[in-house]
């Protein structure tokens, strides 16, 4: 499909993308190779792919190897009421709705220079994606409650899980907007189709969380364990494996971790498990060796940590929906995160 292949340093893949997408398999080398290519041009993108199998670090790569000086600039569209949607992405003047007592710049105008990254595209209503349309075809924004038009340079990345296609044949979408946002697709490819990046993603995780929570050591993944996770079907793709890197980083600090203790660890709650398990046949994934001694406190300390960072990553730094993820007041997760010595922004940064 594409010809001229440009050439980066004996690599066809910009070093960007390398640097945000790991991944040695067919799949995802052919994946960071389109993605160099169109990362410098403005054409918009659209990826698609199952939850969490990479679809916001594709648009990160694209931002960071498009040579954009502006900001990434990331909106959720199925998390954000409706109602709030517009005024969150056009902004609104002072006075433009009760309770607007200030100016406020939405995030197109706040993406101008850089990318405006649309997650979720599929979950945003009708009216808005007409209004959307608009911005694509004339680059220009009005704030609500604003009587000029506004200049916005932006390249625009989207996402969804949704097939936009069947959601255009059933009426849900704009065949209109599909069209213009539709210029370069991508598909991220589940997890399960490469597991042979697993041990990498893996090793990168462990080696990142180590640098956060020391104690204790690092998990070692057996060979026996690294066959099972390549056996299983990865249904929240890379972002499973994360959390299950999580739950092993507390749960078997320093040790070995064999092919039965996977089955344990994949897709239980490990608050869950510990409950579940105690005074089961089936023994709890937070097993104590005979004999050996464990400081309770301390370890129920380092899974509140650890989830709570979790949730954080997850949310991209946002604390607000951290808490929401976790059942907490806002004010708790914040108390917990000043006991803890755990940074929102870190968190962003995992
Ligand atoms: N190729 C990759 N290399 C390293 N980390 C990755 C890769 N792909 C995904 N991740 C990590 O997996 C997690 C989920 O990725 P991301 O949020 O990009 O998925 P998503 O497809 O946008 O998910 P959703 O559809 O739920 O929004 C993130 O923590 C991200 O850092």
């Amino acid at each position: 499909m594409f010809d001229q292949c440009v050439q980066f340093e004996n690599s066809a893949i910009a070093p960007e993308i390398a640097s945000y997408l790991l991944g040695e398999t067919a799949p995802m080398v052919a994946l960071k190779e389109t993605l160099s290519l169109l990362a410098p041009t403005d054409a918009p993108v659209l990826a698609t792919g199952q939850t969490g199998a990479g679809k916001e670090m594709v648009a990160q790569a694209v931002h960071a190897a498009s040579g954009r000086s502006g900001s990434f600039v990331a909106v959720n569209c199925a998390a954000i009421p409706a109602e709030l949607l517009e005024s969150e992405l056009f902004g609104h003047e002072k006075g433009a709705f009760t309770g607007a007592e200030n100016r406020r710049i939405g995030r197109i105008e706040a993406a101008a220079g850089g990318t405006l990254f649309l997650d979720e595209i599929g979950d945003m209503p009708d009216g808005l994606q007409a209004k959307l349309l608009r911005v694509l075809e004339t680059r220009r924004i009005t704030r609500l409650g604003g009587s000029h038009d506004i200049e916005v340079d932006f390249r625009l990345v989207t996402a969804t899980h949704r097939d936009l296609e069947v959601a255009v044949k059933e009426g849900k979408f704009r065949a209109d907007l599909f069209y213009r946002i539709n210029v370069f697709p991508v598909q991220v490819p589940p997890l399960a189709q490469r597991v042979g990046d697993i041990p990498l993603l893996l090793e990168h995780m462990i080696e990142t969380r180590t640098a956060r929570a020391p104690r204790g050591g690092a998990p070692h993944f057996t060979d026996a364990a690294l066959a099972a996770l390549a056996r299983h079907d990865w249904p929240g793709n890379v972002r499973e494996l994360r959390n299950t890197v999580e739950r092993a980083m507390v749960l078997f600090a320093g040790r070995d971790i064999g092919a039965a203790d996977i089955e344990r660890l994949l897709g239980v709650s490990p608050l869950a498990s510990a409950v579940e398990g105690a005074g089961d046949a089936e023994a709890p994934v937070c097993i104590l060796k005979p004999g050996e001694s464990i400081n309770l406190r301390r370890h129920l300390q380092e899974l509140e940590a650890t989830l709570i960072q979790a949730a954080l990553a997850q949310a991209d730094g946002r604390v607000a929906q951290a808490a929401r993820q976790l059942g907490l007041q806002r004010t708790t997760l914040i108390e917990k995160m000043k006991k803890l010595g755990l940074s929102a922004a870190r968190a962003k940064a995992a």
